[in-house]
Parts: C-alpha cells; structure tokens; sequence
C-alpha cells in the first residue's frame, strides 16, 4: 500500500493521464471482462442471434441474384456458381404451395430478411442488456473504491475530476460496448458474404479486394489521428466539471465577492480550448465518412465493369453481379461500423484508461497484517508522544505535539487560524498517516488499530457540517440500524435539536435537501450533534461544534454537552474562548506547536498567548 504521502507524486499524472499511464493502461478495454463475464451467456447468445441473423441477411441476395435472376428470369440453369441450395429451397417451396416459382422465390428471400430483422433485433437488445448491466456493476466498483480512499486523496483530487470518472468516463463505456454490438452484428455479414463472394467468383471477389484494403487503411489512418485526440477531449471535459463543481459549490461566495464575470471568462477558456478538439475530431469525422462512402460506390462501378466483361465473355452471371453489388454493401459496412466505433472505442479507451487508473489507486492509509484490537471499553486515554505531521503538499501543520489526555478528562485546543487544531483532532480520528511520533489510545499505537475500530469509538463533531439527503432520522442514524427512532429522539432532545424537529411538519420525517439548505447553519449543528451523541463514542471531539448557534441556543447545548462529558474523554475546539474556560486543562497551540498549557485561570494569570487571544475577545 502507498502511503498518502507518497502518492502526492502521482498526482499530476492522476489529473492529466500522462503518457506513462497510457502506456500501462495500454490494454485496459481488455480489463472489462471481469465486468462482462458475468454476462457471458447472454453475449453468446446475442453472438449466436447475430450469426443466425446475418446468415439470413446474406441468404436473401443469393435468393435474388442465383434464383430470381439467373434462373427463372435468364433461365441460365447451367450456372458453375452455387446457390447454397436457395434453388432447391424455392422448388420445395412452389411444390409444397402450388405458387408459381417467382412468388416461391420472392417469398423465399422475404422469410431470410424477416429472419435477419428479428434475430437482428433480439441480438442488439441481448448485448446492450450485457453491456448496461456490466457497466452498471463498475460504476459501482468504482464508488466503492472511491469511498475508501483516504481524506489525503481528496485534499489533492478536485471533486469534478472524480465525477467525470464515475458517470462520464463509465457512460461512455456504455456507448462502446453498446457500439461493439451493432458492430459484431455487421462483423457476422462481412466474413459469411466474403465466403460466399469467394465460392460465386473467387476472381472477381480478389479483383475487389484492393478498394476493402483501402477502405481499412483509411480505417487506420483514422484511428492513429483520433486516438490521441479523444484522450484530450476527456481530460478537458474533466476539467470542466471540476471548475463548475468547484463554482457551484461556492455560488455563495462566487456571487457575494463580485466573480461571475472573472469566472465566466475562466470557463469559456476552458470551453474553448474543449471545442478547439472537438473541432479537430469533428473535421476529421467528417472527412473519413464521405471517404468511405465514396470507396463503396467505387466498388460498385468496379463490380458493374468488371462484372460486365465477365459476363460477355461467359465467365459469370448476370445474377452473380447483382449478388456481388448487394454484397458489397455487405463489405464496408463494418468497416464504416469499425469507423463509427473506433469514435466510440477511442473515447471508451481514454474513459478507461482513467476508470482504471482511479480502480488501480492504492492510496490507503497504512495498516498492520493484524490490527491490535481496543478494549471492549475505552477508557479514552490519549497520548501524544513526540508528534510531527505534514499534509502531503509539505505544509507543516505539527511539530513535537507531546500531552496526554487522561481517560474522563476535558482538555480545550485553542489558538489562532491555521495553528493545527483541526489537524490534531484528523489524526485522533486517523484520517491520515503519521509517519514522525506516535498517537496512543489507551496505551495502544494508533497506527496498529482498525481505523474503522477507532471511528467506532471517537464521535466527531465538524465545524463544516454535511447534510445528506434523507429524512432527519435518517440524517441521524446514518444507516446504523441499532439507532432506533426512539434513540435518534433522546439524541436530538440531548443536543437541544428536539424543538426544532418537532416544529417540522414531518417531525423526524422530514426529507433534507441535497445539502440541507432547508435548515439554518445553528439547525444544522445541532443535528451535527445529535448525531454524535446517538453514538455514545467513549471519546468525543468537538471541532467548533457551537460556532454557528446562537448565544442562547448555545447555553442549552452547553448544558447538553456538560452532561455528555461526564466520565467521557472530550477534546473541544474553539475559538470563542468563554466556551472552554471550564475545560480540565487547556492547550495552547500557535504555528503547529504547544505553546502554552494549564488551566484558564493559570493561563490567564501566565499572561501569555492564551491571555491575549482571551482580552482581544473581551
Ligand atoms: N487538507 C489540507 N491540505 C494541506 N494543508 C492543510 C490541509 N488542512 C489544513 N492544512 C494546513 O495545515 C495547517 C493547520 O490547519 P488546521 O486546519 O489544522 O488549523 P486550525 O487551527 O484548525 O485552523 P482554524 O482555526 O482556522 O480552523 C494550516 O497551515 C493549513 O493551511
């Protein structure tokens, strides 16, 4: 596993796919199969209604050309070609019927083109069925992969880059495999009807074979211009979304500082340089298709002329050349389809390359083999010893942070922005690595217990609260079934939130909104709150838990808070300092270290950096 810091030199090549990961990534459309193996059945038997179904589609010109041409109307009944049976088929059908022989062929080829459509029809519903379901289970592995990376992976990755991995780049998966099929169903006509060209008039099938050749080379020429192409196109389109995410999510701030135009004119930037390789693509598309369109009617006229001299000097039929011109079509359309495809598979390939690298990501916060497990009761001594950290851009956040916090005890981190404060209560919940000093809780190295086994037992309640769409219940269970509705109600009277939910129409049922706007910024924490305390931790963190309520919300959270102290280790961050004078002991942080410790009084009475941050806010 890579550690966080580490992993900060992948960065670049996470957000911009370098050439390095392109070349490691090579394969990656291969890597769907584990996806698309659960589907195997399905896609054989959409492999197998395809077959049948172009089987049929070229049964219906060989009707036309050997049959109806040929035989009743040139009555040319010595023919060297073969007819893969269709005149016998016709004879059995006007005997069975009594119609006459044009009707019986007629009828003949119409069955092989109403066999073609439906089996047409039943293999592109089966593998678009394959490709939508397997689609479906990466984007899932995808969301599962992301919600275990570690809070360092998103410190670096903006959200809209993530986004366009798991729905943009994951669709146009959908597009390929869904393309791959019209494809395959194209593939089935080309290799049966160059079979069948072969054994009607080999000489005339290899003197069209240069305008297939070529047809393939502009094929190739294509896919070496767009490919590169199409990987730019997504990593533009990535960085779109990350700039719109990135805006709306600050629309506030972006409308309350004047922004709009400076923003605009950075979108447009970035839209124009998206449309500068959309252009490309769309000038080359446009070229290649006509191209190729072009080529077809050339063989046409190549089949008409050397077809023509073939029949004057007897070497083939009049109903061969009409079978050969109906087969041409047969020919280039798949390399037309490959083409079409190609648009899809280099997209798709770029779309890959990045879903892999984010599937690949081994960003993990370090572990043991074997986790050391915590008592059944913490009693919530925390320790530590010597401890540096640094975010995995350099900044500096602590250095040699040494104290203990004894089990029950009520210890206040203050200090001025950006001292470390919320750092220290991250790594208590170990959201990231230490790699410089230790962390103990209850004597027990942090970095040998399950993070999941620590977040179990320490509560922590943000500054920056996140509301997630769902009922206020909902919002305050967090899917954790032992939190009953009964319990999510003690937990909201305990944190003062009570009132406010039964004011609701809906109470508890009450649906949020995306982001909780439907609530206050105080609402909001109090339900923060609520949601700590339903949990019982045995150590609770509180990071400018009360900065948003108001002054006399804040005393009734007090009191709630006072009661959830009791016998229970808390560490409370604040910088409205009134709110700590009661803390067991205070820790003074300034620029990552400890500056200043003791109680209020003793602090006060130090006259220090404590005291200062105490008078500004007299
Ligand atoms: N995710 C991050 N990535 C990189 N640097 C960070 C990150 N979070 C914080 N920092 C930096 O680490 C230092 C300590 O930040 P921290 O948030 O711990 O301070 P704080 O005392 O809680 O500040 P505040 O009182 O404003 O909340 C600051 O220099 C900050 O810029």
């Amino acid at each position: 596993m890579k550690p966080a810091v580490d992993a900060l030199a992948d960065a670049a090549s996470f957000l911009h796919v370098g050439s390095r990961a392109r070349n490691t990534c090579q394969w990656s459309i291969a890597r769907l199969w584990p996806w698309l193996r659960p589907f195997g059945p399905t896609l054989l038997q959409a492999t197998f209604c395809a077959t049948i179904g172009a089987s049929a589609a070229i049964l219906a010109p060989v009707v036309v050309g050997r049959v109806v041409i040929d035989h009743i109307l040139l009555s040319q009944r010595v023919s060297p070609a073969p007819d893969f049976g269709q005149q016998a088929w016709t004879d059995w059908l006007a005997a069975q019927t009594g119609a006459a022989p044009l009707f019986a062929a007629c009828a003949l080829a119409a069955l092989w083109i109403i066999l073609s459509v439906i089996c047409g029809t039943i293999s592109q519903r089966l593998f678009s069925q394959a490709s939508y379901m397997s689609v479906g289970q990466l984007r899932i592995a995808l969301f599962a992969r992301v919600e275990r990376l570690p809070p360092s992976f998103f410190d670096r990755m903006p959200i809209g880059h993530v986004l366009t991995r798991v729905m943009g780049d994951v669709e146009s998966l959908s597009d390929l495999l869904a393309g791959l099929s019209s494809l395959a169903g194209s593939l089935a006509p080309f290799v049966i009807a160059t079979t069948v060209m072969l054994g009607v008039d080999a000489r005339m099938t290899v003197e069209l074979t240069p305008f297939i050749l070529l047809a393939a080379l502009a094929n190739l020429a294509f896919r070496r211009l767009t490919g590169r192409l199409y990987h730019d196109i997504r990593d533009m389109l990535s960085q779109l979304n990350a700039y719109l995410h990135e805006n709306i999510s600050g629309i506030e701030i972006v409308q309350s500082s004047g922004r709009e135009e400076i923003n605009l004119s950075r979108f447009v930037a970035l839209a124009d340089e998206s449309n500068r390789f959309e252009g490309r693509a769309v000038r080359i598309e446009t070229s290649y298709y006509p191209f190729i369109d072009s080529l077809s009617y050339l063989a046409i006229g190549a089949i008409l002329w050397i077809g023509g001299a073939h029949i004057a000097n007897g070497a083939t039929t009049l109903g061969s050349v009409v079978l050969f011109i109906q087969f041409s079509d047969m020919l280039f359309r798949p390399i037309v389809a490959l083409a079409e495809q190609a648009n899809n598979l280099f997209r798709a390939r770029a779309a890959c390359e990045r879903i892999f690298q984010l599937l690949d990501h081994e960003e993990a916060l370090r572990c043991p083999d074997v986790f050391l497990p915590l008592p059944n009761f913490v009693r919530g001594k925390i320790e530590f010893k010597n401890l540096c950290f640094r975010y995995p851009d350099g900044v500096e956040a602590l250095s040699q942070i040494n104290f203990t916090v004894n089990p029950g005890e009520s210890v206040a981190i203050v200090g001025p922005t950006g001292s470390g404060k919320t750092t220290l209560a991250r790594l208590v919940c170990r959201f990231y690595d230490m790699p410089d000093g230790s962390l103990f809780i209850d004597d027990v190295d942090i970095m040998q217990i399950s993070p999941a086994d620590i977040r179990r037992r320490v509560g922590i309640v943000f500054q920056d609260f996140h509301i997630f769409a769902g009922t206020i219940y909902e919002n305050i269970a967090l899917g954790d079934e032992r939190i009953t509705l009964e319990k999510a109600m003690v937990a909201a009277e305990a944190a003062s939130a009570l009132p406010f939910v039964q004011a609701l129409p809906n109470g508890f049922a009450t649906i949020l909104g995306d982001r909780g706007h439907d609530l206050s910024q105080g609402q909001r924490q109090l339900l923060a709150l609520a949601r700590v305390i339903a949990r019982d931790p045995e150590v609770l963190i509180l990071d400018e838990a009360t900065a948003n309520i108001d002054m006399k919300t804040e005393e009734i959270v007090q009191d709630a808070l006072a009661k959830m102290k009791v016998n229970r280790t808390t560490i409370i961050i604040a910088h409205r300092l009134r709110t700590i004078r009661e803390a067991d002991r205070i820790v003074v942080l300034d620029r990552g270290r400890i500056v200043e410790t003791g109680s209020h009084d003793h602090l006060i009475a130090q006259g220090g950096l404590y005291k200062t941050l105490y008078d500004l806010q007299k």
